[in-house]
């Protein structure tokens, strides 16, 4: 029985081939992403040079540790390649990201990609979103009111919805890298999700969402029968 984890990093080292030297990598968060940050490692220390804009502090610090060379998007404003993981993506590589709260970051890296390469364990690929409750990130003022307006752009979509402010490990508020609280938002089934997209977008007090529509060029999913690649 091979486990998820085993399976994040097939996935991982499968988009690994997809680097060339001279890169300008964006690096995604989380433990899919931070098997390709090993690998990328490895492949660093045998010569390969890159440079990497880290989506969030954690992935910053384990990439150093690595020895990968690391720059921001003010000196790099144009990147290659994002390589990141998702919490779900569908076959249309429309994703759900942000379980680990780096959502902000990673869909500006993403953004100011040439490409994005999801990298997932078969898990995360469903036919459609919305079983992962949506991170939602806002500002700390006013978070009452924009609470309220999503309840109140879930109502005029017709979707049901709960909202639940994340907590941390040790049962104070979730703070983001930007400084910012995330509310996870259970729409059940996602039957739209650029009308979602689009209205969570316009509630002021929402910094970003989770949706990432129009961003990933590709995904690599890895199952026990193998590796296979979904193209956008
Ligand atoms: O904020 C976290 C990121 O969006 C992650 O890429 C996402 O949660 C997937 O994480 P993992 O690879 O640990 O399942």
């Amino acid at each position: 029985m091979i486990s998820s984890d085993e399976l994040k990093k097939q996935a991982a080292l499968a988009a690994l081939e997809k680097v060339e030297d001279g890169m300008k990598l964006g690096l995604g968060s989380g433990s899919t992403a931070n098997h390709f940050i090993r690998g990328l490692g490895a492949r660093v220390r045998d010569g390969l040079s890159v440079v990497g804009v880290p989506s969030s502090e954690r992935t910053a610090t384990l990439a150093r540790a690595e020895g990968i060379p690391l720059s921001t998007l003010e000196d790099l404003p144009r990147l290659d390649l994002t390589i990141d993981g998702a919490d779900e993506l569908d076959s249309r590589l429309r994703l759900i990201k942000g379980g680990g709260g780096a959502l902000l970051r990673e869909k500006i890296v993403a953004a100011a990609s040439g490409q994005m390469i999801v990298i997932a364990d078969g898990s995360k690929l469903v036919e459609t979103l919305g079983a992962f409750p949506l991170p939602v990130e806002v500002n700390h003022f006013g978070i009452g009111a924009t609470t309220a307006a999503i309840a109140d752009a879930a109502l005029r979509l017709e979707m049901p919805v709960t909202l639940t402010r994340r907590l941390a490990a040790h049962g104070s508020a979730f703070v983001t890298d930007g400084g910012n609280a995330i509310i996870d938002a259970s729409f059940g089934r996602i039957r739209d999700p650029e009308a979602l997209s689009l209205a969570l977008a316009a509630i002021p007090g929402v910094v970003e969402h989770g949706l990432f529509i129009g961003l990933a060029s590709a995904a690599v999913i890895a199952r026990p029968e193998g590796i296979s690649w979904l193209v956008a």
